[in-house]
């Protein structure tokens, strides 16, 4: 990937992060799988430009803006900050640095400790760096305060007496005290009325102009990041599915699931008809993503194979909620308790299963090599064991999408999509048609 894909085309790079993990331990002391919250993140963010992180919640986008900021722990990855690594900064050096690097918060209401003024509240992070006398912090307070729209008579007031408006103007002035470069800006206006949303957004646009700052901007808010992002980056269990330049991002996504994000949002005319993708269930745990492409369960551009190409929509739910049951199963039969309900002759799921593909395939067509397949899958695992035959259901049914993690496909100047079906050998999503089949 070439540094103008990754980053704003042309601009110098102010934050550069590449290949992040970060994964939150288990609770549980022994056995437990860590939630792999971020897992292999690469972007650029350009000196002056937004870049809008999307996508469902629990995603990790949160964690993400933290790991840039050194808030977590990171297991893995580097990021540079101006061409430095701020991964390997120690106590002191990250000091210094976090003035340049700052957050706002998504909630106002629990950002701000209630007991402090309006006025310790925005000079805490002067006071932490030690920044000028005390006559200048409290200069600088009351400046602050005025550019973001509140008054310097604020200064000895409590956080209760302002409207959650006014409250998010308190955090960013807080942020703005040690005079960043760069912003996280956590779901700024989520918690917020519509109406005072859109005066918080030309806030924070014209804070930017003003004095050249630098945003990361999160939301699951689409309207929001559409308005106000040069670029997006679209996130999906841990990872960045797709990124691009926002209005092209929002005219054509690339991506499969970027494609479902955005069909989700009724379009402005609704004179204009659009396909709604609907999907499947809910994103697997970050405990225990899918092996190769983590949307993979629920794409419905997913790759098949071609030998079964005759089957239907709605026969390949069918077999992929078969296919779900038995690995259930399968991942069941390897405890202990299965293993010896299985020795001593108490196990009696061979016989369910052939209940499950009664009740899964009973009202569907399938053609015959399919139906041959499923059939060989449901003997096999009352001769053989349910591992044996989720083993042949993988082999006939199995996908690219299932085995392999997508790499970054560039799909046009300066944009990113993480789907096989950008490679040569298959059809890409825009020319899949999912109701032909
Ligand atoms: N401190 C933590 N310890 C353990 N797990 C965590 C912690 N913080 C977040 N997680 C988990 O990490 C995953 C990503 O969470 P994160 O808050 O980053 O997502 P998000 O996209 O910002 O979600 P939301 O939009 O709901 O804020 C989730 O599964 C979450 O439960």
């Amino acid at each position: 990937m070439s540094d103008s894909e990754r980053s704003g085309a042309d601009r110098d790079p102010l934050v550069s992060v590449e290949g992040l993990r970060t994964y939150y331990a288990s609770e549980r002391l022994i056995g437990g799988k860590p939630v792999k919250a971020v897992d292999g993140v690469s972007f650029e963010i350009g000196r002056g430009e937004t870049v809008g992180i999307v996508g469902e919640s629990g995603c990790g986008k949160t964690t993400l803006g933290r790991s840039v900021l050194r808030l977590e722990d990171v297991d893995a990855g580097r990021v540079y900050f101006d061409g430095r690594d701020v991964t390997e900064l120690g106590r002191r050096e990250l000091k210094s640095w976090r003035q340049d690097a700052q957050m706002v918060y998504q909630n106002p209401n629990t950002a701000v400790n209630e007991r402090m003024t309006v006025g310790q509240i925005v000079r805490e992070p002067l006071d932490v760096h030690g920044w000028g006398t005390d006559s200048d912090r409290r200069d600088r307070v009351a400046e602050l305060l005025e550019t973001v729209g509140l008054e310097a008579e604020h200064y000895h007031r409590y956080p209760h007496q302002f409207s959650g408006g006014q409250r998010q103007r308190i955090g960013i002035a807080r942020a703005l005290a040690p005079e960043p470069e760069f912003i996280v800006l956590d779901e700024p206006v989520s918690a917020l009325d519509v109406s005072v949303q859109a005066k918080i957004l030309n806030l924070l646009t014209d804070l930017q102009e003003e004095l050249n700052l630098t945003y990361m901007l999160i939301a699951h808010d689409l309207s929001v990041v559409r308005h106000v992002c040069d670029r997006v980056g679209v996130m999906y269990l841990g990872k960045l599915m797709e990124l691009g330049p926002t209005e092209e991002l929002f005219r054509s996504p690339s991506n499969p699931y970027t494609r479902a994000l955005l069909s989700a949002i009724p379009h402005a005319d609704p004179t204009v008809s659009q396909d709604r993708i609907t999907l499947r269930g809910s994103p697997p745990s970050p405990r225990d993503p899918p092996t190769g492409c983590g949307f993979s369960t629920r794409c419905p551009f997913k790759i098949r194979p071609t030998e079964h190409d005759a089957v239907d929509e709605e026969g390949w739910t069918r077999i992929e909620e078969f296919r779900a049951v038995l690995r259930d199963r399968a991942r069941n039969a390897d405890g202990f308790v299965d293993g010896l309900k299985r020795r001593l002759g108490v196990d009696d799921r061979a016989t369910p299963i052939r209940e499950v593909r009664d009740d899964l395939f009973g009202d569907v067509s399938l053609p015959e090599a399919a139906r041959e397949r499923i059939d060989r899958a449901v003997a096999t695992a009352a001769e053989e064991g349910v591992t044996e035959a989720t083993e042949l259901l993988d082999d006939a049914f199995g996908s690219v999408c299932e085995t392999e993690v997508p790499d970054d496909h560039p799909t046009a100047a300066g944009r990113l999509s993480r789907c096989h079906r950008h490679r040569d050998e298959y059809e890409e999503p825009d020319e899949y048609r999912t109701d032909t089949r």
